[in-house]
């Protein structure tokens, strides 16, 4: 089942479009990279999905209804985090989380403190509880971020460079968390530059290319079995040889 499909979208600034999707979908339980090159429409892509901007035209649909614009229920389902902590500073770490929780819904305190507890823990960051958090280092404002973003056990996740700043052993503890988070069901949208994460855990990839895409969900495992690697086949397509 595809969890997510775009269709004929189009993006313009002033007259010059720098989007043009005719058809892309998203199948649930998966973990679907996006990869292009600087500039290439992941990010124009991405927050059309969430919202952040309108496209001139085309629509989207998530769990099998159209998105509403002008009602975006469909957001309290999805996770998001933008290559940037998008946190509030003022708030401690607890605070924070405690906050997006209530924001997304959840109600029964019990259930959130375990969520929250599981998630530090996992990120190795428990000690940062009750720090402000503008006195946290760039990478753990950015875990903070992520845990925010799954705090309410989104349908999918939509992530823009969500690992920028954060060291090895949180790539990792990153990795086993969408790994987990597949395996029950959970869908993730993931744009990266990384591409050694998008190889590792990726089910398939798509490529942008100058605001179109040119390979929609490639399997990672046929590049693999190709005796390339999501680096060569990047390349090769973006340089037109595939
Ligand atoms: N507000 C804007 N006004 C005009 N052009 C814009 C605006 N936002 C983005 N663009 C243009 O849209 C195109 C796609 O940008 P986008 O940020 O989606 O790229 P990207 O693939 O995410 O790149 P990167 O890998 O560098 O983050 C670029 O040519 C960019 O200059």
């Amino acid at each position: 089942m595809d969890i997510l499909i775009l269709k004929n979208i189009k993006k313009m600034y002033d007259d010059i479009c720098v989007l043009s999707i005719d058809s892309l979908s998203i199948k649930k339980g998966t973990i679907s990279g996006y990869l292009g090159r600087n500039g290439a429409g992941k990010s124009t892509t991405i927050k059309i999905i969430m919202g952040i901007i309108t496209p001139n035209q085309g629509e989207i649909t998530f769990q099998n209804e159209i998105m509403d614009y002008k009602n975006p229920t469909h957001k309290k389902y999805i996770g998001y985090c933008p290559d940037y902590p998008a946190v509030f500073d003022k708030l401690t770490v607890i605070e924070h989380l405690n906050f997006m929780a209530y924001l997304f819904g959840l109600k029964n305190p019990k259930q959130i403190e375990t969520k929250i507890e599981k998630y530090l823990k996992h990120f190795e960051v428990e000690k940062y509880k009750y720090t402000l958090i503008k006195n946290l280092s760039r990478g753990n404002k950015q875990k903070v971020a992520i845990i925010s973003s799954i705090i309410h056990d989104p349908a999918l996740l939509v992530y823009d460079e969500p690992t920028l700043g954060l060291d090895p052993l949180s790539i990792k503890q990153f990795k086993s968390m969408l790994t987990e988070y597949t395996s029950t069901g959970g869908t993730v949208f993931l744009s990266s530059h990384s591409l050694d994460i998008i190889e590792e855990i990726a089910d398939t990839v798509s490529i942008i290319n100058d605001g179109e895409i040119v390979k929609k969900n490639i399997s990672v495992e046929q590049i693999r079995n190709s005796l390339t690697s999501v680096e060569d086949y990047l390349i090769s397509v973006v340089e037109g040889r595939e």
